[in-house]
């Protein structure tokens, strides 16, 4: 499906969607518990994949309106009775890989053509550490996956700068081993703070794990015991940003954002961001809310270190700025649902910006005119999609943005909120 977007003003209140993060998290956490609820969900194509993955191992996830109840397969999975499907979601296989080396047996997990094509070697590498079984069928550290165990503990030593969801996978099924897990980092660690996110709701499911010199620690012989029995999520900063930057672009009497509470979420850097490429925006932490009035901005250089997933809406943020925004540190933005740092560069080039792109930086010098409505192409990518329509508010004419059904991955409703804050949309 695609949509066409002509240039347009938005503005009103929107609710920011349940962060993707946290939901993966805490259902999973939910599944090694003998269970919990998750209030406030993220219901998506990627977090039905981690519901799906949790039924697999022998729990049971029950969806409610504003609830998930699950039922946990409580410590070690059942060996699944068939192949796993991760569909496009990073964060399901990388988690769930991890739980596949507690079981007694073989468990087989899979996923679309993007994620099929996506790392997963370090993860594999660190589970064969620790003797049990891990295999990419295709020999090229890529699903499908054959992985087993049941592993009991021990030290591994994993780089830091492909994906730190190897890490929270660690983290996560080390509290269940016999002997805990002790991750030596061997390079840098980049998306740094999801690892926040992660030791964040293992402390609200009751499981000590603490970063360390090297690296991080979790004990073993653990159990997930949630507070009160639930887990609360926030609402997801990376799908925030792409509403303040609709704000910032296209709201000349402003737009506010509610749900916007402070959380270890680094993609919440967009406010500053945001600020320092000179929006009116005011973000009240206590009242969760975050009102932002179109502006003239100017480019700034920006590091994606911690926060890859703001490329694409920095990325538009910068085509449309006075000067020149520099993203750095992008490296790993190329591995993601599709390498996202090209597909950046070629469509805002599309759209008649001058960009430069080199392997760990991207350069975008702001047009002096507006961006040209074109047929851009989504590249089955959701941050691709929504950031493109962003940019569509302000390009000349219409914009027809391809493939726009993949938002499902993290922000369903994405279309619907354009279209009700005033945004010219045709799907
Ligand atoms: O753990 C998580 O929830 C995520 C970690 C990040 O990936 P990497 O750690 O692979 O950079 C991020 O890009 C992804 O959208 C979600
Ligand atoms: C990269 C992303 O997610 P995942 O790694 O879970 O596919 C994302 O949501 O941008």
């Amino acid at each position: 499906m695609d949509a066409d977007i002509t240039q347009s003003t938005v503005g009103g209140t929107v609710q920011a969607p349940p962060s993707k993060s946290y939901t993966h998290r805490a259902i999973l956490a939910a599944g090694y518990a003998g269970g919990a609820t998750v209030r406030d969900p993220l219901v998506s194509a990627d977090t039905k994949a981690t519901m799906r993955a949790v039924e697999a191992y022998g729990g049971r996830v029950d969806r409610h309106d504003d609830r998930l109840d699950v039922t946990g397969f409580d410590g070690r999975p059942e060996v699944p009775d068939d192949v796993i499907d991760c569909a496009n979601s990073g964060t399901t296989m990388r988690l769930v890989t991890a739980t596949a080396a507690l079981g007694d047996g073989l468990t087989v997990l899979t996923g679309d053509d993007s994620l099929r094509s996506r790392p997963q070697g370090p993860l594999l590498d660190a589970i064969d550490q620790l003797d049990g079984r891990a295999e990419s069928t295709r020999g090229n550290g890529q699903a499908p996956l054959v992985v087993g165990g049941p592993v009991d503990g021990g030290r591994v030593s994993i780089p830091g700068d492909v994906s730190s969801q190897y890490i929270t996978a660690l983290l996560m099924a080390g509290a269940i081993t016999d002997g805990g897990i002790e991750i030596a980092l061997e390079t840098e660690l980049k998306s740094a703070p999801y690892v926040d996110i992660t030791l964040e709701v293992l402390e609200g499911f009751g499981i000590d794990a603490e970063s360390t010199t090297e690296g991080f620690v979790v004990a073993g012989g653990q159990s997930y015991d949630p507070d009160g029995g639930e887990y609360t999520v926030p609402g997801d900063f990376s799908s925030i940003s792409y509403l303040l930057a609709m704000g910032a672009l296209a709201a000349p009497d402003g737009l506010a954002v509610t749900g916007a509470y402070p959380s270890a979420q680094g993609d919440a850097a967009i406010v500053d961001v945001l600020q320092r490429m000179g929006a009116d925006l005011t973000w009240d932490r206590e009242a969760g809310e975050i009102d932002v009035t179109r502006s003239d901005l100017t480019g700034v250089e920006v590091s994606v270190a911690d926060t890859p997933d703001l490329l694409p809406t920095i990325a538009v943020l910068g085509a449309v700025a006075d000067g020149t925004t520099r993203i750095v540190d992008c490296e790993h933005v190329r591995y993601k649902e599709t390498d996202r740092v090209a597909a950046m560069a070629e469509s805002l080039t599309a759209m008649g910006a001058s960009v430069e792109e080199e392997h760990d930086t991207l350069t975008i010098h702001g047009s002096d005119s507006d961006l040209d409505g074109t047929t851009v192409d989504g590249r089955a990518d959701h941050r691709i999609v929504m950031s493109l329509s962003v940019a569509g508010l302000v390009a000349d004419g219409t914009t027809t943005v391809e493939g726009i059904e993949h938002v499902d991955v993290s922000f369903p409703g994405f279309f619907d909120e354009l279209e009700a804050l005033g945004a010219a949309v045709e799907r």
